[in-house]
């Protein structure tokens, strides 16, 4: 079932497509990721989901649309709260404001913030306010939570903790999470759908892996070093690179056990043959160009 459909979505602002004819469907309970680089039009998509940005097109929902503020809790890219408040009060004023029969307590123990449940929010930290953030969107119990960069700004280990919050929330309440993200180990590690966007364009749609095997079929990489640097693009019929004694080139899965000789019989060490990455797929996708030993040249 789809909690949102999003149909022929088009922004434009004095003459500049913001979105181009954007066509999405939402379905209840998935982790759904937007992704794309700076001005993609990410924080514009789940703003017109949100009816704070006005488009032409049609936006459904699987509730009545009046109910929008009360179904999706949206935690935008900057959230400004008042500086002379208490994080409890704040807690218990959403609370107040959205009937919420909700454990505080229980809340702000699992985001670490119980024991600063009695300071001033301009003395908490960067991450903890990003906590806050988070935890203040579960309050009304909503249906779909959007996360406009969900973890920029915080470190490695507070952003694991997020993620497996978000996780919990989605796997527990059957949530269905929305998020945009720069982050490509986030949206890897959370995501069951990737929305790759780039100039208002939605460029691809799917899992992780069907973005990069589509990207690169059968397609491999293969690094290794060689004293013997000599006619190599002969022995192996294709362009390779070589820095000093490192040699790479892509290769076909199918030609594996043979390349693999090949490198053995130059008395190759240090072989390393993998398959490409999500970030491989994404930066050749948005016009970077990989060049034979995967590396990334900015056209
Ligand atoms: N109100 C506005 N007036 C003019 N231009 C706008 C407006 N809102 C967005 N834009 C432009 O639309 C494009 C998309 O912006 P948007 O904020 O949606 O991108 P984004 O993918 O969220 O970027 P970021 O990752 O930097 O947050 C950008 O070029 C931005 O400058």
């Amino acid at each position: 079932m789809n909690v949102i459909e999003i149909k022929n979505v088009s922004r434009e602002i004095k003459g500049k497509k913001i979105l181009n004819d954007i066509n999405l469907d939402i379905k209840k309970g998935e982790i759904i990721a937007i992704l794309g680089h700076n001005g993609a039009g990410k924080t514009t998509l789940v703003n017109t989901i949100m009816k704070l940005a006005k488009y032409s097109g049609s936006i459904k929902y699987s509730f009545d649309k009046k109910d929008v503020y009360k179904k999706i809790a949206y935690q935008m890219q900057t959230s400004s709260y008042e500086n002379e408040a208490k994080v409890l009060e704040v807690c218990q004023l959403y609370k107040k404001v959205l009937q919420s029969k909700i454990d505080l307590q229980e809340l702000l123990k699992e985001f670490n913030l119980d024991k600063f449940q009695n300071a001033y929010i301009k003395n908490l930290s960067g991450g903890q306010k990003q906590s806050l953030s988070i935890l203040l969107t579960l309050i009304g119990e909503p249906e779909v939570l959007i996360f406009d960069e969900l973890t920029t700004g915080l470190d490695s280990l507070k952003r694991r903790s997020i993620w497996d919050i978000i996780k919990k929330i989605n796997e527990f309440s059957g949530t269905t999470i929305i998020l945009t993200s720069h982050f490509l180990d986030e949206v890897e590690y959370l995501a069951e759908k990737v929305v790759i966007m780039n100039q208002g364009n939605i460029e691809k749609i799917g899992t992780v892996s069907d973005i990069v095997n589509n990207q690169f079929k059968d397609t491999k990489k293969i690094e290794f070093e060689t004293p013997c640097i000599d006619n190599l693009e002969n022995v192996f019929g294709r362009k390779v690179k070589i820095t000093g004694s490192k040699v790479s080139f892509t290769y076909q899965n199918n030609e594996e056990d043979e390349i693999y000789k090949s490198v053995k019989k130059l008395s190759g060490t240090n072989i390393v043959m993998k398959n490409f990455s999500f970030e491989d797929a994404f930066l050749q996708m948005l016009g970077y160009k990989l060049v034979n030993g995967g590396e990334i040249l900015n056209d």
